[in-house]
């Protein structure tokens, strides 16, 4: 059964202006999938709508076979487990007062996981590289690229299937890109992504699968090597002709 499945949804935030036009995607668990396209094609809105924080105009979504009904407060338990998000931006996306252990425990608390918490939250921080004396600190005691390694620890916590990712790494610099995009292949073993970027050659080194969206419609999807060595679409053309060269990974400091 596939984690997830999207059925002919549309998607419109105007009575003026479809978002998204009959999108149809199937996440398998442990195929990590990208959805690609330039600025404004529809790839946030697409993870807001698999995060059930919009709701198709029309069409189905469903979790492990099951539609997503955000007014079943059992299957919406089961679905916040089983789907986590970390978001582009790791200075707004951390509450500044809380310590890093109750900003990475919240998942634990807010869906009722029970057990040694402490033990979860040191898990998580290994997990992203970081030590366990972060967990008493606060957010901006934290580099951007550490902060980011917080968000992570905070959506793997609660041992998801799926994390959604949007733009993670787009607010880092270069060398701290580079790390935290070593990072994500290495969890990518044990979790599904859902990997949004405008970028293909993050996707391609991430990702298994992948969607080109082109205003609002999937123009090309499927296994990522295929797409990119063999893309049909003149769009993903265009996007793959335009990916910066990455630098050589050698004698890069550590974030
Ligand atoms: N809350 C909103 N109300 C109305 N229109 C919106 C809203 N959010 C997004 N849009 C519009 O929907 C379209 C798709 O936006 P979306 O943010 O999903 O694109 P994107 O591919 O993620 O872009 P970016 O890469 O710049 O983040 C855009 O035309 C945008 O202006």
């Amino acid at each position: 059964m596939s984690l997830i499945d999207i059925r002919d949804v549309s998607f419109s935030y105007t009575r003026q202006r479809k978002t998204l036009h009959d999108v149809n995607l199937t996440l398998e668990k442990g195929r990590s999938l990208g959805i690609v396209g330039e600025s404004g094609s529809g790839k946030t809105t697409l993870l807001r709508l698999l995060l059930g924080l919009n709701i198709p105009t029309t069409g189905k979504i469903r979790f492990e076979g099951r539609r997503l009904d955000l007014g079943n407060r059992e299957f919406m338990r089961r679905f916040r487990s089983g789907v986590q998000a970390v978001f582009q931006d790791p200075y707004s996306s951390l509450d500044p007062r809380q310590r890093v252990f109750d900003i990475i425990a919240e998942p634990l608390r807010s869906l009722g996981i029970k057990g040694d918490r402490k033990t979860a939250v040191l898990q998580a921080l290994t997990a992203v590289g970081l030590t366990a004396d972060a967990a008493e600190r606060y957010p901006h005691e934290f580099s951007g690229g550490q902060r980011q390694r917080i968000a992570i620890a905070r959506a793997i916590v609660s041992r998801p299937d799926v994390i959604l990712a949007d733009e993670v790494v787009s607010a880092l610099d270069l060398s701290t890109r580079i790390r935290i995009v070593e990072l994500l292949k290495e969890l990518s073993r044990t979790t599904t992504f859902v990997l949004v970027s405008h970028d293909l050659s993050l996707v391609s080194s991430l990702c298994e699968d992948v969607i080109i969206l082109e205003k609002g419609r999937i123009v090309e999807s499927g296994k990522t090597r295929t797409i990119l060595a063999n893309p049909s679409h003149d769009y993903t053309r265009a996007l793959l002709a335009s990916i910066p060269r990455m630098p050589n990974r050698s004698g890069i400091a550590a974030s």
